[in-house]
């Protein structure tokens, strides 16, 4: 049976400026079925990571019959509508859940082999963009957030420009630094960029080079500075993620993978090969980022995700479900995705 389809559009209260472009606006669609029980999803599309806004409606107004088929949530790479398949998974899975009366964390720690999932997830501060004045003045608020973890974008300006902006950030703050240069580099500049971090102790370099330099990404490991894949995962899948040893750490984001189901079985297959999984939003509304949180609930011990970017939005789908405490999320105790706070949603 065709899902219940509702459209909404969210704006950001300041756009997130990435080397890859600014995020202004989030438009989705809030998704309902009701089999086994009452299941809610989100599919929010974002252009670039995922297919476009009308492809996702198509989708989901008529849902493939592969989407049905669970076993297989990561098929051969990457889904044709990931953002639709998302939302319609994470409302079978709400349902799933909701119908065994435990928080969908549980459900999906089950389908990864995992054991009990946290209360809670550690998450890191999501700096966009900016002058250095700006960049510093932004990570003095997130420590006094109390956030341990703040990822800066880089990658929109000089390499001497962000190593100044890095510098001055880890001056003036106690904070466990990544970056995330959106794969802005090529590599001469990306192993100039790694040799800076690693002699200031970032944590990680997210995204060095574009997404198809799997082998230059294998190529800047080992040099004091962890390498985290995220847009490569996204085009070449996890399977040629980890054939080409391309990464330390992976980011997984739900929507851009295709569902909360496929980022858990792509988180067991990178901690099986030793890559440690951080799960993220794609700027999602509440209902998406809640499930976020419930898959990087069923991670072990999962270090710090970009799951705290609800802040970001000026109106939201309903009150936020995890809000960020102390530099964590709080994992919503359910049952399924958001509990009963969502009910009635996609009634008129
Ligand atoms: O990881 C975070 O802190 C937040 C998520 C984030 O940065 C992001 C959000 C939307 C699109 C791309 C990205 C990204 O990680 O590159
Ligand atoms: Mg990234």
């Amino acid at each position: 049976m065709s899902p219940t389809v509702r459209p909404f559009a969210l704006d950001l209260s300041t756009p997130l400026s990435t080397a890859d472009g600014e995020i202004t606006e989030r438009r989705g669609f809030l998704v309902g079925v009701d089999d086994p029980a009452r299941g809610l999803g989100e599919a929010t599309p974002l252009p670039g990571w995922t297919e476009s806004f009308d492809a996702c409606e198509a989708a989901l107004r008529n849902p493939p019959a592969a989407w049905d088929r669970v076993d297989d949530a990561l098929g051969d790479g990457r889904p044709a509508t990931p953002a639709a398949r998302h939302g319609y998974r994470l409302a079978v899975l709400d349902a799933a859940a909701r119908d065994e009366e435990r928080p969908l964390s549980a459900h999906l720690a089950d389908r990864g082999g995992f054991e009990a999932p946290a209360d809670t997830v550690p998450v890191n501060a999501t700096v966009g963009d900016g002058s250095v004045e700006d960049t510093v003045a932004a990570a003095q608020r997130a420590a006094e957030a109390g956030f341990d973890t703040a990822k800066l974008k880089v990658g929109a300006r000089s390499l001497s420009t962000d190593i100044d902006r890095v510098r001055a950030v880890l001056d003036a703050v106690d904070l466990a630094v990544r970056v995330d240069a959106n794969g802005a580099w090529d590599r001469e500049t990306a192993s100039e960029a790694v040799e800076a971090f690693a002699s200031f102790g970032v944590e990680y370099v997210e995204q060095p080079l574009p997404a198809g330099a799997l082998s230059g990404l294998a190529a800047l490991r080992g040099r004091g500075v962890g390498i985290a894949a995220d847009e490569s995962l996204g085009e070449h899948g996890v399977g040629a993620l980890l054939a080409a040893d391309g990464a330390d750490v992976a980011e997984l984001k739900p929507m851009a993978l295709g569902g909360p189901d496929a980022a858990i079985d792509a988180a067991r297959r990178l901690l099986d090969t030793g890559v440690d999984p951080v799960v993220t939003t794609t700027i999602d509304g509440a209902v998406a980022r809640a499930a976020a949180v419930h898959v990087a609930a069923a991670v072990p011990d999962v270090r710090a995700c970009g799951l705290s970017t609800g802040d970001m939005l000026v109106t939201d789908l309903g009150p936020d479900p995890s809000p960020t405490v102390d530099g964590a999320v709080r994992v919503p105790e359910g049952p399924g995705n958001v509990g009963s706070s969502f009910d009635g949603c996609l009634r008129d």
